[in-house]
């Protein structure tokens, strides 16, 4: 039986090998999606600010105008942000609004509220103002290039887009950037007891759960995903990959159910001769597991095969494949583990690492929700944490640490 790490370790290799090179897409900065990953540098085009300006309503000065101290000078033309100003003449201080380009001449700006009056003037009016001083040169003045300097480095490559950068970007004047296309998964839910249709249910027919569960969770993920359902029909399913690679450029296959030791599994009897191995990892629920690498239309495909038992499927999901695909991505992963005290005992199969669902009490302790049974969706619809019971455990007691994986990280 393979342990945890090992089956962890084998997909995580299958999906960066699968994912290595990404395809890339352009994107409009205008329509930026956060999370997007940048896929090149992007060089500034523009020093920012790209003209020198005021950080503050007040009056643009010569600085060494008010070197002796406070002065009274004569009150120049406003200048409204927007406008090219013309150049301040020494002796004279222009009013000038927040973001308003600098005059050529002036080297500092003097709040409104330190000036006498502390209020801007009629244009026409009283046609001098008192400063004090002595100021600093370039106080108030926010200097061309002091937030990016052209050609510099705007962002890297891999950064994780989110409302800065577009900020940054649009700013620069950017237009569209390349970033990293989101990998396509084929996602085929397999069982003839599967309804071909929402609606009412007839005879021994299911609805499908794990098209809908682990889309989801997929795309939590960042890939894009191609659901279909099939029979118990190896032709059908070989029909299907293969369409999913050639047709939609599917760079990973994933398949619930028949992978264990039925009469009819449609998974193993059709992928295992291809070269796809099937196995058992030593855990609960999530124990049937196949993986491998398929020749599908000319191309090696990755596919991971997960039991059917929905929390089968989900927790092989979590286990197995939404890091991977998280850090495929370009997406930061982040330790999942969180230590916490039980409410409450439970029992544990010793050779396996049972993954309990749970939801956290009024005093933070773990209460179970449902039993262990991999076909209790309910119960984790209803949880908020994943609960491990690893190796070695036959019970564990209430009191007792354990690690719980939050769900709604
Ligand atoms: N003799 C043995 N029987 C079973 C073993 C075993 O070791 N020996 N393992 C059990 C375990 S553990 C699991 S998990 C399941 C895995 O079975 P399969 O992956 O072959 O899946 P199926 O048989 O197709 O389905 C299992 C179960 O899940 C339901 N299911 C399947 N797909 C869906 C879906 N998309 N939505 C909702 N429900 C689904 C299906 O109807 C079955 O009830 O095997 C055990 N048996
Ligand atoms: O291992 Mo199966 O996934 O328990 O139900």
């Amino acid at each position: 039986m393979r342990t945890i790490e090992e089956h962890r370790k084998t997909i995580a290799e299958l999906v960066a090998g699968a994912l290595a090179t990404r395809r890339v897409v352009v994107r409009r900065v205008s329509e930026g999606v956060s999370g997007e990953v940048l896929a090149d540098d992007v060089v500034a085009p523009l020093d920012l600010p790209p003209f020198a300006n005021s950080q503050m309503d007040g009056y643009a000065v010569v600085a060494s105008d008010l070197e002796g101290g406070a002065a009274r000078l004569a009150v120049g033309r406003r200048i409204p942000a927007g406008h090219v100003p013309a150049p301040l003449t020494p002796g004279t201080a222009a009013p000038i609004m927040t973001g308003a380009a600098l005059p050529d001449g002036a080297d500092a700006v003097v709040q409104i509220e330190r000036a006498d009056p502390p209020r801007f003037q009629d244009e026409g009016g009283a046609s001098t103002v008192s400063l004090p001083g002595p100021v600093p040169v370039g106080q108030f003045v926010r200097a061309v290039g002091s937030d990016v300097r052209r050609g510099d480095t705007l962002l890297r490559a891999g950064t994780v887009l989110r409302g800065p950068h577009y900020g940054i970007l649009a700013s620069s004047g950017v237009e569209s950037v390349r970033v990293l296309d989101a990998p396509v998964v084929l996602l085929v839910s397999t069982g003839s007891e599967l309804a071909a249709e929402p609606g009412p249910l007839g005879g021994a027919a299911i609805h499908d759960a794990n098209g809908a569960s682990l889309r989801v969770a997929l795309e939590e993920a960042d890939a894009r995903v191609i659901v279909r359902r099939v029979a118990d029909d190896g032709d059908a399913l070989l029909r299907l990959a293969r369409l999913g690679v050639e047709a939609d450029s599917a760079d990973l296959v994933v398949t619930t159910g028949g992978v264990s030791e039925g009469a009819y599994e449609v998974v193993r009897e059709t992928f295992a001769p291809r070269g796809v191995e099937f196995g058992s990892v030593a855990m609960q629920p999530g124990g049937p597991q196949g993986w491998g690498v398929l020749d599908l239309g000319g191309r090696s495909v990755p596919v991971v095969a997960f039991p059917g038992n929905p929390v089968s499927a989900l927790i092989s999901f979590e286990m197995f494949l939404r890091e991977p695909l998280q850090r495929a991505a370009g997406r930061p992963v982040q330790d999942r583990d969180r230590v916490a005290i039980l409410s409450e005992g439970a029992d544990s199969p010793p050779g396996k690492h049972q993954i309990r669902r749970g939801r956290l009490d009024p005093a933070g302790r773990v209460v179970f929700v449902g039993g262990p049974g991999s076909h209790l969706l309910h119960s984790y619809a209803l949880a908020t944490h994943l609960v491990h019971l690893p190796v070695g455990i036959s019970r564990v007691e209430a009191g007792d640490e354990v690690v719980v994986w939050p769900l709604d990280d």
